[in-house]
């Protein structure tokens, strides 16, 4: 999916109204009829829960008016609250000529702001994509309102004093939605961690926008669901062997984290590479071969730490990093391998850190090469700390123009930026994983797939990323969140990458 800006989602609006023939409060019923079946799936539960609807003075109102009408339609009453303004756009007044008179619909006093029940339900319709500046006067106290009634809160389209796509100046009136019920496109503002007190859990509702339109805008960000990845990847076909899909290098442990070179080598060998060889210091090498009998092992000459690169010439990707440890000769054969290598690499914890800590390294990575730091390594790779998570995303896509590079910046929506600054964000991925060793099975299973020759870089990492995370809500059912450990991501990555698998048509 596209992630649009506000200024493109007006145009995508716009665009549709002429290609379907359709005028704007047209459209606007689509949102609302699309808002209300969620909405009655869930009030259904409990029809006697008070229920108010605050609506602001645009489009976003038009959209809490209709829905108003419509609930009353179905039997709900809802009590109407509008927000004083000195201009109320056409659809809006349009809508408010549409209200069943018997629908109680009053102007908000500033000075008594309505008692809100604690189990009441707020539907948030006081500004959307159109707000243009930070909320201020009787509009700011009305959703400080809100924040403090304790009322579940659920945002129209977006959470009212929120921008889109740029950052909040601190302290700004943003209502705090329990859900955020949008339309159409996630917008960019949805996947930032700043903003999830604001968001809360949030969802798009089709609502019929003109699919060429959006197909032909361009943009800078994409949302990455199944449906994007569908057909990318190839099934294997009868006559394939090992060589088909590669053999793999993976550089990584030190004493003690021996176990990270474990599970990015499982989790390797789960998303298909056809051999894997796993470097390791010699106090690795009975662990490795007793732990995933599948891979090859190589003992540095070191006890602990790795020391030697080890001739390049089989491989087809190399993965570096999972648990390698900073030492001075580690840190060498980095050099000589970002120097020698002619395949695919995949960068991860301490190679990252070792890059961050020697910045002369950063002018050897080869272009394409994939990085995968988390934020803190991220910061450590960029030297600055960012401003927020919108200055960390455009740190991000700076990075991967500057080095070439396919950079991931992982979290709850992990971001991958393109050598050519697009940035796609990974839908899949549960708190659960928030546990040690999940990067390194993340890094084996991004390793398998560079070393896949029959996906493009792109692919290798759109694909690798939403595997490892749907791995993790597969296998998430299994023991609950807070049981998941990293090695059951492994585990489930074989799962993962089959659903993504293109079928053969039948004919
Ligand atoms: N494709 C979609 O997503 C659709 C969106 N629609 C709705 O239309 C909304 C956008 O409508 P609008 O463009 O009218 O935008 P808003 O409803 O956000 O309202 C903008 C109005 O508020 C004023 N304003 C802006 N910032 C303000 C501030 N800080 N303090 C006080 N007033 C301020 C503006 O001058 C303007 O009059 C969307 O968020 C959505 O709810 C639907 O109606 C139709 C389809
Ligand atoms: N809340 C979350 N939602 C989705 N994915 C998460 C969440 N927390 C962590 N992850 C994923 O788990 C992985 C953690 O990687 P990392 O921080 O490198 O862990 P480690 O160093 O312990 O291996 C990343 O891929 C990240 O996207
Ligand atoms: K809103």
């Amino acid at each position: 999916m596209k992630i649009l800006t506000a200024a493109q989602t007006s145009q995508a609006d716009q665009a549709t109204m002429q290609a379907q023939g359709i005028r704007s409060d047209e459209l606007m019923e689509r949102a609302a009829a699309a808002f209300c079946e969620w909405l009655l799936a869930r009030l259904a539960a409990d029809p006697a829960r008070p229920l108010h609807i605050f609506c602001g003075p645009g489009n976003n109102g038009g959209d809490g008016l209709a829905i108003a009408r419509r609930l009353y339609q179905e039997g709900f009453r809802a009590r109407v609250w509008l927000l004083p303004a000195s201009k109320y756009s056409a659809d809006f007044q349009l809508n408010r000529q549409r209200l069943p008179p018997e629908l109680v619909c009053q102007a908000l006093n500033p000075k008594r702001l309505p008692t809100l029940a604690p189990n009441a339900l707020v539907l948030d319709a006081l500004f959307g994509t159109g707000l243009s500046r930070p909320l201020s006067g009787t509009a700011a106290d009305v959703v400080q309102h809100l924040n403090s009634s304790g009322a579940c809160v659920v945002a129209v389209d977006i959470p009212s004093g929120l921008f889109a796509n740029s950052p909040q100046p601190p302290d700004s009136a943003v209502t705090r939605a329990r859900y955020t019920v949008s339309f159409e496109l996630p917008k960019l503002a949805f996947l930032l961690p700043q903003n999830a007190g604001w968001v809360g859990e949030w969802l798009v509702l089709p609502i019929g926008l003109d699919p060429t339109f959006i197909h032909n805008l361009p943009v800078d960000n994409f949302f990455v669901d199944a449906d994007f990845l569908a057909g990318r990847l190839p099934a294997r076909s009868k006559f394939s062997h090992k060589g088909t899909f590669g053999h793999a290098l993976l550089l990584a442990g030190s004493r003690g984290k021996i176990g990270a070179a474990v599970l990015a080598s499982k989790a390797c060998l789960r998303a298909g590479v056809g051999l894997l060889t796993v470097g390791v210091p010699a106090v690795g090498y009975g662990i490795v071969q007793t732990a995933v009998p599948e891979a090859m092992a190589l003992t540095d000459p070191a006890t602990d730490f790795v020391t030697e690169l080890p001739d390049l010439k089989p491989y087809a990707a190399v993965g570096i990093g999972p648990g390698l440890g900073q030492e001075d000769a580690t840190r060498e054969v980095l050099r000589q391998l970002l120097r020698k290598a002619t395949v695919p690499l995949v960068l991860d914890a301490d190679a990252l850190n070792l890059l961050g800590t020697n910045p002369d390294l950063l002018g050897l990575l080869p272009p394409d090469s994939l990085l995968t730091p988390h934020p803190k390594e991220f910061e450590r790779l960029v030297g600055q700390p960012a401003r927020d998570d919108y200055h960390r995303l455009e740190q991000l896509r700076a990075f991967a123009q500057q080095y070439r590079c396919y950079c991931v910046l992982k979290g709850a929506y992990t971001a991958l930026a393109t050598p050519d600054g697009t940035l796609y964000f990974n839908s899949t991925g549960n708190p659960g994983m928030a546990t040690g060793g999940s990067g390194d099975v993340l890094t084996g299973v991004l390793l398998a797939l560079r070393a896949d020759k029959r996906l493009s870089p792109l692919d290798a990492a759109l694909l690798g990323l939403y595997a490892h995370g749907r791995a993790g809500d597969l296998a998430a059912r299994e023991t609950g969140q807070a049981g998941l450990v990293a090695g059951d991501l492994a585990d489930f990555i074989g799962r993962a990458l089959q659903e993504l698998t293109a079928s053969t048509p039948l004919l």
